[in-house]
């Protein structure tokens, strides 16, 4: 097929070069430059409207930039042959903050969504994997048949969690994940992600304001800045970053509280 021998699998799955992201005079991203790497869990902070949301749809493809490229495996992604595009579109998976499922539908439903836009499998394969996936979030078989407004807010975030899963995403797209949930219901969210990451090889961008989720899951952290993204690197590295902003994010007493939660529950697990 024209197109698909050129993408590189070797190549990091996604890239942002030099994009630029406007909204009449308002310039919200400028030259910026940000890659995620396979299988890594990469978390996207900075403070608040400084354009982590756009900038996940930009990568996503639901937002075009103004200026500079996005590309998937090495290759402009709107170079690529519209067949190609599609599979590796298919290949991602958003959970869109609250989870933004039907209201009208059950969360089967829901999860099925995608399946029957995307595939042209049997309705009963697909209740068939829409109920493996319920399973694969760690909600009750029962929950299969719920409304969304059945659900509680961490049941809400799992079923946009399952939806988001429906077509087995190698690349997936988290929202605010845990806000709003109780410490206990993130930490388990968290765990939540890790275990799915092995479980399917996923690679993971996450938008979030938890230091605890940065500091347990994230193998990344991308700080964006300035309108730019000028260090993408390991907590240790990241928070000894000289900007005014990352200091007071990981100096803060919200920060040396979750780094002592993580040095807590490291001695414990040994
Ligand atoms: N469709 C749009 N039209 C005009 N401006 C927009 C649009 N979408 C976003 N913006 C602006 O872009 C900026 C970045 O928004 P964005 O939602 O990406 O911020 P954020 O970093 O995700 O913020 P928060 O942490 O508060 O969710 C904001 O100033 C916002 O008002």
């Amino acid at each position: 097929m024209a197109g698909e021998t050129e993408i590189d699998p070797s190549a990091p799955p996604m890239r942002a070069v030099g994009i630029r992201t406007q909204f009449g005079p308002n310039v919200i991203h400028d030259n910026l430059d940000f890659t995620v790497n396979q299988g890594e869990i990469v978390g996207l902070v900075g403070g608040s409207g400084s354009g982590k949301s756009v900038l996940m749809n930009t990568m996503l493809g639901l937002k075009e930039p103004e200026g500079g490229t996005i590309e998937y495996f090495g290759r402009d992604r709107n170079a690529l042959a519209p067949e190609v595009r599609r599979k590796i579109n298919n290949g991602m998976g958003v959970l869109f903050q609250g989870g933004a499922l039907f209201s009208s539908l059950t969360v089967r439903q829901n999860i099925m969504v995608p399946m029957r836009e995307n595939t042209d499998i049997s309705q009963g394969l697909m209740r068939e994997l829409a109920d493996m996936k319920i399973h694969m979030v760690g909600l009750p078989p029962e929950s299969a048949v719920l409304y969304p407004s059945d659900l509680s807010g961490g049941m809400k975030k799992r079923a946009g969690l399952a939806r988001a899963l429906a077509l087995d995403p190698k690349l997936l797209f988290l929202d605010e994940p845990t806000a709003g949930l109780d410490p206990v219901g993130a930490n388990a969210f968290d765990e939540l992600i890790l275990g799915l990451r092995e479980a399917m090889d996923l690679t993971v961008l996450m938008v979030t304001h938890d230091l605890d989720s940065l500091y347990h899951i994230c193998d990344r952290i991308a700080v964006l800045v300035d309108k730019r993204i000028p260090i993408a690197d390991s907590l240790a590295v990241v928070s000894q970053y000289d900007h005014p902003w990352v200091k007071e994010y990981f100096g803060g007493p919200r920060s040396r509280a979750a780094i002592a939660a993580k040095e807590t529950q490291s001695r414990e697990t040994g």
